[in-house]
């Protein structure tokens, strides 16, 4: 049985299709990149997996267990992880703060720092900070921090449920070449070294070529190849729509040719 399973998903918005019984699956400590061009459906199909949007039509099955049409936070209980496109931490809170505040949040206790929970998820943050190279760092505010080191510290809330299965949403958006790869291959480690599956969006090239095990590509609403980079960097089909997209000719340098 696959960790994520999603069976003929289906989404309209009004008359407009957006997504055409998408058909993928996922394994355990797999990195998946979902990839295709603007407006192809993939934050779409993400957003009906971690069930912030509702789908017309499918199955996506986690371990087995039918998630489609759940609530998010529910989604989020059962061990779905999530990170987003711009960094989602508390500015004025420390790095260890944001990481306890989402254990709290996690374990249902109510927020607050003058209680002994707060005390007692320290040590369970500093363990996930650690993993992500951040403990040294705990006690500062994330304000103070470099951005690439605010995804860290994202990962590590995301980290908080112990996610079977990560969603990275444009993980390395507005991050530059050095940092992107450091936090890609973070997340690698951590994906091999927790059996946590990971499905991520990406508009880099580079990242999705050096890091995904495999690649599934949508466009314009359909799957139209799934395999591994060098089966996609030679598929016609993808070359075809990256070239006729008008976005092609730079990203298929940067790493479809590569
Ligand atoms: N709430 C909405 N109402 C109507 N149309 C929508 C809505 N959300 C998305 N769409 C349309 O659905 C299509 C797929 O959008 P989606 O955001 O899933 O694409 P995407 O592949 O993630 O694109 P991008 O790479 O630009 O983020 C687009 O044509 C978009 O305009």
């Amino acid at each position: 049985m696959s960790l994520l399973q999603v069976t003929d998903l289906h989404k309209a918005y009004g008359d407009f299709m957006a997504v055409r019984g998408v058909d993928f699956s996922l394994e355990q400590g797999e990195m998946l990149a979902l990839i295709g061009p603007n407006g192809a459906g993939k934050s779409t199909t993400f957003n009906m997996i971690g069930g912030q949007t509702r789908a017309n039509q499918g199955r996506v099955c986690l371990n087995g267990q039918s998630i489609l049409g759940l609530q998010a936070r529910d989604i989020w209980q059962l061990g779905v992880g999530r990170t987003f496109q711009i960094a989602a931490t508390f500015a004025s809170l420390t790095v260890v703060e944001n990481v306890q505040m989402t254990l709290l949040s996690f374990h249902r206790k109510m927020f607050s720092f003058f209680r002994p929970a707060a005390l007692q998820y320290r040590a369970q943050a500093l363990t996930l900070l650690a993993q992500v190279g951040m403990a040294d760092q705990a006690d500062r505010p994330c304000s103070e921090l470099a951005y690439g080191d605010v995804k860290r510290v994202e990962l590590a809330m995301a980290l908080a449920n112990d996610p079977v299965l990560l969603l990275m949403d444009e993980p390395t958006a507005g991050m530059a070449p050095q940092e992107r790869n450091e936090l890609m291959a973070l997340t690698r480690k951590l994906a091999r070294q927790r059996n946590m599956g990971v499905l991520f969006t990406e508009h880099s090239m580079d990242v999705v070529f050096a890091y995904a095990d495999r690649i599934i590509v949508l466009a314009a609403g359909w799957l139209i190849a799934e395999g591994s980079p060098d089966e996609i960097r030679n598929h016609p089909q993808v070359r075809e729509v990256y070239l006729g997209s008008g976005i092609g000719l730079e990203k298929l340098k940067e790493g479809l040719t590569t």
